[in-house]
């Protein structure tokens, strides 16, 4: 920690001394606090920041820059698919991509150091239960889908293998989210092999440049966005650890999506037998205005760009045919070999587009009271996980079938999509699905048949309740000899070789 003057002389030649206009008045305990806080900000990356947010605060007033004139759609060439490719193409990928779980080439990297502001909970949104029959999390059914892919791929190639996980945090999401693993006993897990780090945050500021007090002894900090990760790649040296594990390629997610497939054996073969060193994972975009972003080329370049990036007219570009123009919905998901992250890391990393968001920041006033502002008053800057593809040089994408890959959590349940609600429905009907191609019955309270239905409406919840634990079947398989002509009562808790009716 640095003393108080040399704190004060780096804040007086990045202009930012109003940050310690409360100071005579701290207590000796805020003071060491503050000083410590103060301590992390390098003067000359304060300047830099500073100044790159209020000239962002002019450019955000009006004339950002457009990319539409200069986007393209990703080539086909480029695209894999599960929906439109042979099943013995799909087969070979998922072996090659098991095979390469079984010799520990391959880790997950979740990327949790959101705020989660628009689910509106004051934990992280992995420990969020969206009221699934065993009451499972987010991160207990991502932690058993670790243990089942590690599982399948030992029984395919023969030998043990483990998929670290690793789990990027924030100062939001840290300590809470190490205290629930913990409590949790990992959920089974090595704690050894599951390694979380936390990114950097960065000052909000106000559209003069000036950083912002949110308290008499705090400066308003928010996370450096998903991109931070490169940084705090280096920053916690977690590169060297993957190197020294043997991990060559990393599925990197978002910890809302309820149907993420860890580790996915078929993605991972697809990316390597492609000899792709970054990759993304996409969906049929269900509508223009949905706000996923899309993987798309830019001045020949492949980049996301975000929903909020594009004009309403190039969102509904659609082909001859009636498909969209702009369809490669971005699900969060990304493959990357190590040395991709390593060129990155090492060569790129500073040059990654700063993203601005235009927010509302709690500040104290002159006279030290609290403030909720009614309107906008700050500028949060952010990186994009998915601003290094530019940087590779062989890049795919990847199409997936919604239903079976994609739901996220984002708003609270009122919300018209994304919610609990639709997560929980997802997933349900997901397992509903796989018990009845497995040869499952359901029965209804009185024992009567409930008539199988394999489609059901977006916003229906399938005929019968019944959860599959990850543990049981990681995508549907080995469900045969479990349920082929069992009668199942909905709901239905499928756990192991054990059953459980309501
Ligand atoms: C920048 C980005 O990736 N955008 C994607 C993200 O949007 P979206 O706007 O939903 O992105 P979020 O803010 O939810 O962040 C995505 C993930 O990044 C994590 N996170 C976020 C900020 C941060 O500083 N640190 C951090 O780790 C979050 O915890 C989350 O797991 O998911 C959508 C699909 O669901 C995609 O269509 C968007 O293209």
């Amino acid at each position: 920690m640095r003393c108080i003057e040399e704190v004060r002389a780096g804040l007086e030649s990045a202009g930012q001394t109003h940050a310690l206009r409360f100071w005579a008045e701290l207590s000796a305990e805020q003071k060491r606090e503050f000083l410590g806080e103060l301590s992390l900000l390098d003067p000359e990356e304060l300047i830099q920041h500073c100044r790159a947010a209020a000239e962002a605060a002019g450019r955000a007033a009006g004339e950002e820059e457009r990319l539409d004139s200069r986007m393209e759609p990703v080539d086909p060439e480029f695209i894999g698919s599960v929906c439109k490719s042979e099943p013995e193409t799909l087969r070979q990928w998922e072996a090659e991509g098991f095979l390469q779980i079984a010799v520990n080439k391959v880790a997950v990297l979740l990327l949790a150091g959101g705020q989660g502001t628009r689910l509106g909970v004051p934990y992280p949104k992995g420990m969020y239960n969206v009221g699934l029959p065993s009451g499972k999390t987010l991160y207990q059914i991502q932690a058993e889908r670790i243990q089942k892919v590690q599982e399948l791929a030992s029984e395919k190639n023969g030998s043990k293998c483990t998929v670290p996980w690793y789990i990027m945090t924030s100062e939001f999401t840290l300590q809470p989210t190490e205290k629930f693993f913990k409590e949790n006993s990992y959920f089974g897990l090595d704690p050894s092999n599951v390694v979380m780090f936390e990114q950097r945050m960065i000052p909000a500021v106000s559209f003069d440049g000036k950083i912002i007090l949110e308290k008499k002894n705090k400066i308003a900090m928010a996370p450096d966005g998903n991109g931070g990760l490169y940084r705090a790649l280096v920053d916690n040296k977690i590169l060297e650890d993957m190197e020294r594990r043997g991990v060559q390629y990393l599925h990197v997610y978002c910890v809302d999506n309820i149907l993420v497939k860890m580790a996915d054996p078929v993605f991972i073969g697809f990316c390597v037998m492609k000899g792709a060193d970054c990759g993304a994972k996409v969906v049929e975009k269900a509508y223009p205005a949905e706000p996923v972003g899309v993987v798309c080329r830019v001045d020949g370049v492949y980049q996301v760009v975000e929903y909020s990036e594009v004009l309403p007219e190039t969102a509904e570009q659609r082909h001859p045919g009636g498909e969209l123009v702009y369809s490669a919905g971005n699900i969060c998901n990304h493959f990357f070999t190590r040395g991709f992250l390593q060129e990155v890391a090492q060569k790129f990393q500073v040059q990654l587009k700063q993203h601005v968001a235009i927010k509302k920041v709690p500040f104290v006033d002159e006279e030290g009271n609290i403030v909720k502002p009614t309107k906008p008053n700050g500028i949060k800057m952010e990186k994009f996980v998915f601003d290094v593809f530019q940087f590779s040089k062989k890049f795919v994408a990847f199409e997936v079938r919604r239903e079976d890959e994609f739901s996220p959590l984002k708003n609270a349940d009122g919300a018209p999509v994304d919610t609990p609600t639709t997560a929980r429905r997802s997933l349900l009907s997901q397992h509903y699905r796989w018990a009845v191609q497995a040869g499952a019955n359901f029965l209804d309270d009185q024992g009567n048949p409930i008539v199988p239905k394999l489609r059901t409406a977006q916003d229906a919840d399938p005929p019968a309740v019944c959860e599959i634990s990850p543990l049981v079947s990681y995508f549907g398989e080995g469900l045969e000899k479990l349920l082929k002509q069992r009668n199942l009562k909905s709901p239905a808790i499928v756990n192991g070789s054990f059953v459980k009716n309501s």
